[in-house]
């Protein structure tokens, strides 16, 4: 009978990797799993409760704000709000940080960067959804809290992860120390130690890529949508095409499989569509430490000095070997094209 280690736990035990640690980084990773598993049950019965559909509300983004993205972003706010370990969050679906300001999180250290629920194109048909995270620490405790402390590079970040909502639902995080996955046992309501020590595939067979936009991409991005095409069994190509649509979901598919996924700027997204503070840096922190890599096409993403809280940026993240194999046709191509 294999020991069955629940999510709290292995937090409690991975505290001694921390000779500082108090106990605050364990506690706030809590309150999320707690938030997670309140959503997790609203997903799951989503067709029968009043979830599915638009709020008839619009986020910064400009975009429609669906029943659910505010039903979870009010659920991890509450969490974080009552746990009393962060001090101010970022969230989606917040035009600006959210300070949290009750008696019980005044000397709170903890900064929280969220994207509530990540894939919300795909709430109303039942596809795989899921929720990021960022966590940081205030960099001058003590004083009135700055904008300057939430917008840290990535490098900075003390712990991420997600949650993903499908056919089970997993939770996904790192402090730095490697990547561990749960997944969540309905029966014992606990998330429970699944995936230990999860690691990339250092090269994969799978791109993932709205091909909807091929018009609108960038040269580089076009030929290495074709070099993936071509036939050419030695390099295991062409490589199969799979794109479920939720950031979360895809990359968490390339973390066990193997894969490359790519939202580049496009004609309609110049700056790329996801947002770095709270899709792209988390998941890039988790797939670094998986073994794999993730940059815009030139600089690595955890060390862009973010200028605003919803800022975008262009993102090619997996296996090492095919994110540096789409970045030379990324270079490539603006080198040629401006000699
Ligand atoms: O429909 P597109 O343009 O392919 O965009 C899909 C991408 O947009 C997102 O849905 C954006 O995230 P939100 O749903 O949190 O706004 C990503 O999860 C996904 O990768
Ligand atoms: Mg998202
Ligand atoms: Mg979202």
């Amino acid at each position: 009978m294999t020991k069955v280690i629940t999510l709290g736990q292995f937090i409690i035990e991975k505290q001694a990797d921390f000779p500082y640690a108090k106990g605050e980084l364990s506690r706030l990773l809590r309150d999320i799993g707690i938030a997670a598993k309140i959503v997790n049950r609203e997903v799951n019965k989503a067709g029968l409760v009043d979830i599915l559909g638009d709020n008839g509300t619009t986020n910064i983004q400009g975009e429609g704000q669906k029943k659910l993205d505010v039903y979870a972003d009010e659920q991890f706010i509450s969490a974080l709000r009552s746990g009393g370990e962060c001090c101010v969050v970022a969230s989606e679906e917040h035009d600006d940080c959210i300070f949290i300001d009750s008696h019980v999180s005044r000397n709170a250290k903890y900064i929280v960067c969220i994207d509530p629920l990540d894939g919300s194109s795909n709430i109303d048909v039942n596809v795989s959804v899921g929720t990021i995270f960022s966590i940081y620490r205030r960099t001058d405790p003590g004083g009135p809290i700055r904008l300057e402390e939430v917008l840290q590079k990535g490098t900075q970040q003390v712990a991420a992860g997600y949650v993903i909502y499908g056919s089970s639902t997993m939770l996904v995080y790192t402090t730095g120390k490697g990547v561990n996955g749960f997944t969540l046992d309905p029966s014992i309501g606990e998330f429970c130690l699944s995936h230990p020590n999860m690691r990339i595939p250092l090269d994969g067979t799978i791109y993932s890529i709205n091909e909807g936009n091929y018009v609108k991409f960038p040269q580089g991005v076009k030929d290495y949508i074709k070099y993936c095409q071509v036939e050419e069994p030695e390099t295991n190509r062409p490589f199969t095409s799979r794109y479920i649509g939720s950031m979360v979901a895809d990359v968490h598919r390339n973390l066990i499989k193997g894969g490359v996924f790519l939202y580049p700027t496009t004609s309609s997204h110049p700056q790329g569509k996801l947002r770095l503070m709270y899709e792209c840096n988390p998941l890039a922190f988790i797939i670094e430490q998986a073994g794999g890599k993730a940059t815009d096409g030139w600089r690595r993403i955890l060390d862009i000095q973010p200028q605003e809280l919803h800022e975008r940026t262009p993102i090619f993240i997996g296996s090492i070997a095919m994110v540096e194999k789409v970045e030379e046709f990324i270079q490539l191509k603006t080198v040629a094209y401006f000699q």
